[in-house]
């Protein structure tokens, strides 16, 4: 059986790509930054899963406003750095895993989320940023990926109960598979920012940590945050946060477990204009 034994959450700015990409990660504005995920890519050496299911949103690049899927999974077998404007990131081509990505999509399909096949598509900073941050920059990346990307650019989006409830859906697909594989589920984007209008450039840091305790202690309160809350607190792209519910509700006490153990708890303002929150939890 295939088991989910830890979530990851990150925000995915990026400039934090452009910054590795370019090699100044050791410049005084970014080393406390890579310093706050140390931890994290020794932590995926030592927990190295065999596949990694990574919630993020697709920022107009392999999506448009002509098509707007809500869910979307990555059933290919591999996934290319997209060309975002300014060529395609110097990473490693992300390698898919079409068997369990099939069988997710069937059974959550099956348990009444309608998930949009993607059978072929470019993988843009949402993706590929997080994957740096956690793995570094090796020739190949060290585990197959399936990508899931989630509309939160285009109103009508998810709420974050749907994407609570959808995590634990993915759960049930993942222990409904026959090979003994240990998986990862990651939840990208956020924290605050606001990339646009009057308030261009808005953190909050109190938000934040107040949604990163939540995600620790209370994740059915964090789940039941409506859509306002996030624009006037977090900022219009603070929205990107109810990706991380995906990943929380993957975790065994959204099912009756026991509540995971935090490995990790990094924040840190700021990043372009970003507020950067990560968190890893173990399963038991
Ligand atoms: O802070 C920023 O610059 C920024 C830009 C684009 C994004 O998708 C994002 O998450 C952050």
């Amino acid at each position: 059986m295939a088991r989910i034994t830890a979530s990851v959450y990150t925000s995915h700015v990026p400039a934090i790509g452009a910054a590795l990409d370019l090699g100044k990660t050791g410049e005084a504005y970014w080393q406390p930054l890579f310093k706050g995920y140390e931890f994290s890519k020794q932590w995926m050496k030592d927990n190295k899963p065999d596949v990694v299911f990574l919630v993020y949103n697709d920022h107009a690049t392999a999506f448009s406003l002509d098509f707007i899927p809500t869910f979307a999974i990555g059933t290919a077998a591999e996934f290319q750095p997209a060309d975002e404007g300014w060529g395609p990131r110097p990473v490693p081509v992300v390698k898919g895993h079409p068997e369990l990505a099939s069988h997710i999509a069937q059974s959550v399909i099956q348990q009444d989320f309608d998930l949009t096949i993607v059978n072929k598509m470019d993988v843009d900073h949402g993706l590929t940023v997080p994957l740096s941050l956690m793995c570094g920059q090796p020739e190949a990346w060290p585990v197959p990926v399936i990508p899931f990307a989630v509309n939160v650019v285009q109103y009508p989006v998810p709420s974050g109960q749907r994407c609570y409830n959808l995590g634990k859906a993915i759960r049930k697909a993942v222990e409904s598979y026959d090979e003994d594989l240990k998986v990862h589920i990651w939840g990208t984007g956020g924290m605050s920012h606001q990339l646009q209008g009057p308030r261009a450039g808005f953190i909050n840091k109190d938000f934040d940590n107040r949604f990163l305790d939540l995600l620790e202690t209370d994740p059915e309160a964090a789940a039941a945050i409506p859509h306002i809350d996030y624009v006037r607190e977090a900022g219009s792209e603070g929205i990107e946060l109810v990706m991380w519910l995906i990943a929380r509700g993957a975790m065994a006490d959204a099912a009756g477990g026991p509540r995971p153990k935090v490995a990790h708890r990094f924040f840190h303002v700021p990043a372009s204009n970003t507020a950067v929150g990560h968190l890893i939890l173990e399963d038991h």
